[in-house]
């Protein structure tokens, strides 16, 4: 009895010190004040809850600066949206350790001299190949539009290259491939699989459910022309996958395996479901679902195929020429490119919310339906056929411009957040000094500022024309970063801006689209943390091509009088 009370008291007093060790901080004199929360878990559960609600509350009681507790990780929370500038150039604000936080615990590897590639990379979006790129993406939109208006043809997503989509059927290759190609499945994230028995993977490539065809989910043509579908899977066939074959190009016919958009579509959002758990360390063998579309995902063709292919982007084979000289292996590579899908599938969340803004609202459809056919009637020359759109007027479309502002203000759920790496004093805008602990995270968290009442009124109001000449202010003081979805570092910013307004532009233009009766859906805000929030429910919609539309074209101006640089409505931290 004496020693059994001797061992609880002992393992007690462990609890005990294991928690003021783990969990557990005594402030230090100048360092923000702690957020209120659970004992043990700290603020995550408040947070995963509803984050604005969780941050706006907090900052009302605390102040602008505070930290917060996830587990035994402390983030700094910094509120003041006149501080941003001064945070994005504090030197002792480190993004690198969290890019390499994001490759290795949910990507699984790690990039040799990271910073070098992404600042060269980055410029393969940017200057002349920013009109390349959408020069390329323009092709391949112009295409899946028409396959898409096509689309009782049942070949909807399986056209030309893709007949032979996910063709390996014989499961003991597809096994022994994932096994020699040191894909995602084995080697990414070993931990899941040696959980995962050697037999259970045989059954479930046997029985081919892996390897599965996607299904056409598109009803046949009703009388009247109308199709219907979910909006998620439109959204897939038409924007996803132009921009899929603009990044990675098209592969040689027959020779394209599960490297296919849908295929890809379809198991990468299995995959970054739990991008969240994943980021903060939580292993995949936590989440098998995760595991098995990794697996699928890991398919790819080899770095130097991809290079080959005459139409894969330029940032694609720069990255991997890079890291192929830098002795990354295969695998490494494949990671990679998953990276890149992951950052791109930003652009095609923010195209579903588009398409389900402009369904939603009769007037918004009415008022940048209007524009669309306003300008495409300037840019026609008499009865031409065609209309032809440099990058500049595509971007200079005030209803477009900010109807897209608003679906980012209105979605974004992103962390700016760095890493502190040496102990500093920072001063906000107001003067005020806070000292930031090194090793502890330090972010500003856009969609708090997206939410302020102070900086737009009726922040939970959709309104499609906010930001058409407007000016944004808070404390009497003009706000020179209102929109801040993506961050101070994204070097893709302008090119996905300007794809998601040449497909608007182009489905306004091509289709009519509408919600079916009752169909709802709005922003999962348990997901806060990820870029663009994903939907709480797909819904179902109806799309019909518009008989007659005039012929967009894309025109690749650069280096002609205004097209070196744009100097539209959309300065400012955007483009
Ligand atoms: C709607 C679309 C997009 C959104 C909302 C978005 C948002 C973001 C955000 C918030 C960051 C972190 C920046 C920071 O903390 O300062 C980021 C980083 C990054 N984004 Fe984007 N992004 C989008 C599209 C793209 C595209 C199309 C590319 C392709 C080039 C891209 C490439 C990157 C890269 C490479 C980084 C890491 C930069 C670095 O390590 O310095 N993003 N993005």
């Amino acid at each position: 009895m004496v020693a059994v009370t001797i061992y609880l008291g002992l393992a007690v007093a462990g609890l005990v010190y294991a928690y003021f060790q783990m969990f557990y901080r005594k402030l230090r004199p100048g360092e923000p004040p702690l957020a209120p929360g659970h004992f043990l878990w700290g603020n995550g559960k408040q947070f995963t809850e509803h984050a604005v609600n969780f941050l706006s509350e907090t900052r009302k009681n605390i102040g602008d600066v505070f930290t917060v507790r996830f587990l035994n990780q402390y983030w700094t929370m910094m509120l003041d949206v006149h501080s941003y500038e001064r945070f994005a150039r504090e030197k002792n604000f480190d993004f690198d350790a969290i890019q390499e936080q994001v490759n290795q615990n949910v990507f699984g590897y790690k990039l040799v001299d990271a910073r070098k590639m992404i600042s060269e990379a980055g410029q393969k979006v940017n200057g002349k190949h920013l009109y390349s790129s959408l020069e390329n993406f323009a092709k391949n939109l112009k295409r899946s539009l028409v396959e898409t208006a096509n689309t009782d043809s049942d070949e909807l997503i399986t056209t030309s290259s893709s007949t032979t989509i996910n063709n390996n059927n014989n499961s003991k290759d597809a096994l022994s491939s994932l096994k020699n190609e040191k894909g995602l499945y084995d080697r990414v994230h070993e931990d899941a699989l040696s959980q995962t028995p050697v037999s259970d993977i045989n059954g479930l490539l046997n029985s081919q459910k892996l390897l599965e065809k996607p299904p056409i989910q598109t009803q046949p043509k009703l009388n009247d022309g109308w199709c219907e579908e979910n909006l998620r899977d439109l959204a897939s066939k038409a924007f996803f996958a132009p921009l899929f074959y603009t990044i990675f190009g098209r592969g040689e016919p027959g020779k394209e395996g599960n490297f296919h958009p849908q295929a890809f579509h379809k198991n990468f959002d299995k995959f970054h479901k739990y991008f969240n758990f994943l980021w903060l360390g939580v292993p995949i063998k936590f989440f098998p679902k995760a595991g098995e579309a990794a697996g699928i995902l890991a398919q790819q063709p080899k770095g130097l195929d991809m290079m080959n292919r005459e139409d894969c982007s330029e940032y694609i084979k720069l990255a991997t020429d890079f890291m192929l000289r830098h002795d990354q292996s295969e695998r490494d590579i494949v990671c990679h490119n998953l990276v890149f899908l992951h950052v791109n599938y930003n652009t095609f969340r923010a195209v579903f919310w588009c398409m389900y803004k402009l369904m939603e609202d009769v007037k918004v459809m009415a008022a940048v339906r209007r524009e669309v056919e306003e300008v495409v009637e300037a840019k026609r020359a008499g009865d031409d056929p065609e209309a032809d759109f440099t990058a500049e007027d595509v971007n200079n479309l005030p209803v477009v411009d900010s109807f897209l502002k608003e679906v980012l203000r209105w979605t974004s759920g992103v962390f700016m957040v760095r890493k502190c790496l040496e102990d500093t004093a920072f001063t906000t805008s107001s003067g005020q000094t806070y000292n930031i602990r090194k090793g502890d995270k330090v972010a500003i968290y856009p969609p708090v500022l997206h939410h302020d009442p102070e900086i737009y009124e009726s922040p939970y109001e959709f309104k499609y024309d906010r930001f058409i000449g407007a000016e944004f202010f808070k404390n009497g003081q003009k706000i020179k970063h209102p929109l801040i979805a993506f961050g101070s570092r994204c070097p893709g910013q302008k090119l996905s801006m300007l794809q998601i307004k040449w497909f608007i532009i182009n489905f306004v233009n091509s289709f009519k689209f509408e919600l079916e009766e009752g169909e709802k859906t709005v922003p999962n805000t348990s997901m806060y943390g990820h870029e663009i929030l994903p939907p709480t429910n797909d819904v179902r919609c109806r799309f019909k091509e518009r008989e007659g539309a005039c012929e967009l074209k894309f025109v690749n101006n650069y280096g002609q009088s205004e097209g070196r640089g744009l100097h539209g409505i959309s300065s400012g931290n955007l483009l």
